[in-house]
């Protein structure tokens, strides 16, 4: 059968084939399209994020390399400054010292012709105008002595500024001179150490102006003058005051309202006026009666502290009072109370906080400050003037054998914790420190019949409710640094981290736990609604001694020693300081381990180097200003900040 093929239906079925195909087409082409705009418009996105990061990085690029510019030029600036101010104490040193050759020349032409005038006078009449005219010139050299005084005085107190700025900028330690009068005590007769048959009670050393003291090392019976001239701060000599000391010292106390913390510490050999100065003493009433109390830095201090604050709002700053003794370099809270509230020093840790801080824990709410199992033993007593040989007391005894109270029978739980009582008035904070300053240990050596053994630690802790401006800043200023140091710690919650940052801090109800607020219940206050804690640590050390001169023997032998190593710790850490050593040995001594923020940290710490003035205690005395003189070396930094707390036994 024929077959049909009908090619015009296969030519169309074909035509329609390839159209459908050609609109398949037609519509991928579309989708493609579509697709590519859409890759071109993210393309355009990229490039136009890529554009605008790299600005940004540039910008930040910029604003680092000037912040770099400008913290350079800042301490180039600096630099410039310290110099300028080196140069100009020079030049002020060196006016004075003209000033001062020149008033002498002054003083020294003005006497002649005041004895010409004088001889003048005698001289029979017709010489009345010769002598008129020589009066006329002494009065105008008297005026002229006059001026050259008044200018020479200006720069004196120019100079004592320039200072002062050089010691705030530096953040130098403050070192005071004291040296006391010669005292019957002093005045034993006996052979020099050199044996040329001068007696001990002669003056050796002297404060000769008001911020130098110098010290007479000639051999006895030899020619040659061999002076030794040392330069502080301030001099006082043995006519100056309670007052007068006091006075140099006032400044500081005002820092305390400022946010700083204050450490004020006698230094000296025994015997040479460290508890006169600090505390005080009475005067000798020559007709038997009770002597005049001659107050010492520690209730002047607290006297000016109460003025200060009874000069803001009322309630706006409260006190409270802790008393710390080291003994046998273990820490005793001499502030613990037994059952029946008698005073009983109780022994205490150091520990170094998460801030890096010294610290005796503070006491635990709702807890009672109970005697420790370790509880202090009751120092011996002795009556003097006996020589520590005629006691019979066993040599050498380590400090656990000595004899402790049993512990409190209702106390189990047994918290090392420092107690401090809250004050409301100076006399109330002289009233608690001499409760408690029969705890101290004392006893007689042949150098001092009265002689401390241990360190005493009064520290006033100032909290201020509404600090004032200055206070605020330097807390945001501290704030700031401790977040440029360690801006990943937990502690910093957003709100601190933002006000630190210097935005403002919302009202947070977060917990804070910076350590620049202090305890307090949560939600905390903003960073400047906290109050603020300033402690004024005010430190009566025992006194360095030469167990040949004090003739020590038995437990007094122990504590010397205990005494002297713990001396050497903290002048190991000035030295340390002064060097700019990485390690600076705190943790050797409880002592410099409990004084560690005062001496390394920021506070503003005044030492008071207290000298005996004869040829007996020439050696103690030149390394007691020796000590002030590596004192004053040391530039510090602010402490910084650990990670961990630490205990040590
Ligand atoms: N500037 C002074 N004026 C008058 N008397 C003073 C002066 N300094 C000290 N004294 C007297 O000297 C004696 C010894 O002084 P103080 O007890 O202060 O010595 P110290 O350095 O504390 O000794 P130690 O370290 O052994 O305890 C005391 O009787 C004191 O009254």
């Amino acid at each position: 059968m024929p077959l049909f093929i009908n090619r015009d239906q296969i030519f169309a079925h074909q035509v329609h084939l390839l159209e459908h195909k050609l609109r398949s087409k037609e519509e991928r082409i579309l989708e493609l399209e579509t697709e590519n705009a859409l890759l071109h418009l993210r393309l355009a996105d990229c490039l136009g994020k890529l554009r605008r990061d790299n600005e940004n990085a540039l910008q930040a690029r910029q604003h680092h390399q000037h912040q770099k510019h400008v913290q350079k030029n800042t301490h180039a600036a600096l630099g410039k400054l310290l110099s300028e101010v080196q140069v100009l104490k020079q030049d002020v040193r060196d006016v004075f010292a003209v000033y001062v050759g020149f008033a002498t020349e002054l003083d020294e032409q003005s006497r002649e012709l005041q004895e010409r005038v004088g001889a003048a006078c005698c001289v029979p009449q017709g010489n009345d105008a010769e002598v008129q005219a020589l009066q006329d010139r002494v009065n105008a050299l008297e005026r002229s002595l006059q001026e050259e005084r008044e200018r020479c005085r200006t720069e004196r107190l120019r100079r004592k500024l320039l200072h002062n700025t050089l010691v705030e900028l530096r953040g130098n330690i403050r070192v005071h001179c004291r040296v006391r009068p010669v005292l019957p005590f002093d005045c034993g007769l006996g052979q020099s150490a050199s044996g040329f048959g001068s007696t001990w009670s002669e003056e050796v050393v002297q404060a000769v102006s008001d911020d130098s003291v110098l010290v007479n090392c000639s051999k006895a019976g030899t020619s040659t003058a061999m002076n030794k001239m040392f330069e502080f701060e301030r001099v006082h000599g043995p006519e100056d005051s309670q007052h007068a000391v006091f006075e140099e010292v006032r400044p500081l106390l005002t820092s305390l309202l400022d946010g700083y913390n204050v450490c004020i510490m006698a230094y000296g050999q025994t015997g040479s006026g460290k508890t006169h100065t600090m505390i005080g003493s009475q005067t000798e009433d020559p007709a038997g009666l009770e002597g005049v109390p001659l107050q010492g830095v520690i209730p002047q201090s607290a006297n000016e502290l109460f003025r200060l604050i009874s000069e803001k709002p009322a309630e706006s700053h409260s006190v409270e009072v802790s008393v710390i003794e080291v003994y046998n370099n273990e820490v005793f809270d001499l502030l613990c109370k037994d059952s029946e509230g008698g005073a009983v020093g109780a022994k205490r840790d150091v520990i170094t906080t998460s801030t890096g801080t010294s610290e005796v824990p503070a006491l635990t709410h709702g807890q009672n400050p109970q005697l420790s199992p370790t509880g202090r033993h009751h120092h011996q007593h002795w009556d003097h003037p006996q020589t520590p040989s005629s006691h019979q007391l066993p040599p050498k005894p380590p400090a656990e054998s000595l004899p402790h109270p049993p512990p409190h029978p209702k106390s189990p739980d047994l918290t090392p914790a420092l107690t401090h009582e809250l004050v409301h008035s100076s006399a109330q904070v002289m009233h608690v420190i001499s409760t408690v300053l029969r705890l101290r240990a004392r006893a007689p050596t042949l150098v001092h019949r009265d002689s401390s053994r241990s360190h005493l630690i009064v520290t006033l802790t100032v909290t201020s409710k509404s600090p004032n401006a200055l206070a605020l800043a330097r807390r945001l200023q501290c704030a700031r640094k401790e977040l440029q140091r360690s801006p990943q710690r937990e502690w910093w919650s957003p709100r601190c981290r933002r006000a630190a940052a210097g935005r403002s801090g919302s009202p947070a109800s977060s917990p804070c736990h910076s350590p620049y607020h202090s305890p307090c219940p949560s939600p905390r206050p903003s960073i400047s609604q906290a109050p603020i804690r300033t402690k004024l640590q005010l430190v009566d050390l025992a006194g360095s001694e030469c167990v040949g001169m004090s003739g020590v023997t038995g437990v007094a032998l122990w504590e010397t020693s205990c005494i002297n190593r713990s001396l050497s710790a903290l002048s190991d850490v000035l030295g340390a300081l002064a060097e700019q050593r990485p390690h600076v040995p705190y943790r050797n001594s409880k002592l410099t381990h409990l004084l560690q923020d005062s001496i390394g940290g920021d506070a503003k710490l005044l030492v008071m180097l207290c000298v005996s003035p004869t040829q007996k205690f020439m050696a103690e005395s030149l390394q007691t200003l020796g000590f002030g003189t590596r004192a004053r070396q040391v530039q510090r930094e602010p402490t910084r900040r650990k990670n961990t707390t630490l205990r040590i036994k």
